[in-house]
């Protein structure tokens, strides 16, 4: 008995509203064909084997995550399809295969030589339904991975939440450090870097923190230039009305709006009545916006 399904390709990064609207509609052509959906995700884009590569969204485990709720997802490492010729391409994705779904933007095969009017051509010939989505824009905008990426990159959370379609989450394990802000009357939990993401602007978030209970906190990321200018970016949770020990535990922590850049200050005093402002502001919008 041959297993009919349908199939989508491309990275999918951060399963943005974008790839929300291809997977969508791959599920309705799977319901449509009575089929199976199979979802094949390029593990890193081009850029990341160029070594222009700015990092990538969310790691790969949630990317599979997230897929799964529209088929089943295979992950594809660029290397091992990048040398495929078009039409060998196009023929190991057309087996068994009912329906092809894709973005205006899709080229496939070696050198990206395979273009839509080439799969439309392809595709008639196999009679295979193809379904070619229109960009879905913000703006004037097509949002991207890409595009999501650079709003990260410059602070601008809260639209990188809107074209993502939910809050930007950094997360990973508790470690113990100097316990210098416990001190400092600000104690913050501090989590490793997952190394392959990319790193948001340094500065101050407000932030959801799942511990896994919600709490609401602020994140600093950044190189701490204050105290002691450390070399690899560090991601602390300072926690609101919280006081439990977290060591060695996951936590993971929603950006929801940037609230300011990090800045050096000229002695830990003013660091600490900047950090109390942070609070202050954050409570404020706190109440103003997340009050339930
Ligand atoms: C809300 C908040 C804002 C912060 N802002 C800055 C900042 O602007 N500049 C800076 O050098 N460090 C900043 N930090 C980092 C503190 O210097 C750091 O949390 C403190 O020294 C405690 O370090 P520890 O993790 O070693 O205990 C901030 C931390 C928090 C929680
Ligand atoms: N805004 C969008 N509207 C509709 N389809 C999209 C959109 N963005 C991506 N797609 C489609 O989703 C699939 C996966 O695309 P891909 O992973 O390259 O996304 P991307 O966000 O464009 O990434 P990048 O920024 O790296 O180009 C492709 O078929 C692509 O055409």
């Amino acid at each position: 008995m041959i297993f009919l399904r349908v199939v989508t390709v491309g990275v999918f990064d951060g399963v943005h509203i974008g790839h929300v609207e291809i997977l969508s509609r791959l599920k309705r052509l799977a319901e449509e064909f009575n089929s199976t959906s199979e979802i094949y995700t390029i593990v890193f884009p081009m850029e990341y084997y160029k070594g222009h590569f700015d990092g990538l969204l969310i790691p790969l485990e949630d990317r599979i995550t997230l897929l799964e709720v529209y088929g089943e997802v295979f992950p594809l490492e660029l290397n091992e399809i990048k040398d495929i010729d078009a039409s060998k391409f196009f023929e190991i994705i057309s087996k068994d295969t009912k329906g092809i779904v894709v973005g205006k933007d899709f080229r496939f095969g070696k050198n990206a030589k395979g273009d839509i009017s080439l799969l439309e051509k392809l595709c008639k010939k196999k009679n295979i339904k193809l379904e070619v989505v229109n960009d879905l824009t913000e703006n004037g905008k097509r949002v991207s991975s890409t595009l999501i990426r650079k709003l990260i990159k410059e602070g601008n959370i809260k639209l990188a939440n809107k074209l993502l379609g939910r809050a930007y989450p950094v997360y990973g394990k508790v470690y113990k450090d100097k316990q210098l802000g416990r001190k400092l009357g600000f104690p913050t939990a501090n989590i490793r870097r997952h190394k392959e993401l990319v790193i948001p602007k340094f500065g101050v978030y407000l932030s959801k923190v799942y511990t896994p209970k919600l709490y609401f906190g602020l994140v600093n990321i950044g190189l701490r230039p204050t105290v002691e200018k450390t070399k690899n970016v560090k991601y602390e949770v300072y926690i609101f009305d919280f006081n439990e020990n977290i060591y060695g535990k996951e936590i993971r922590v929603e950006l929801l709006e940037f609230l300011r850049a990090e800045e050096k200050f000229k002695n830990i005093n003013d660091l600490i009545n900047r950090m109390k402002e942070d609070e202050k502001l954050a409570k404020k919008i706190l109440e103003e916006k997340y009050a339930s």
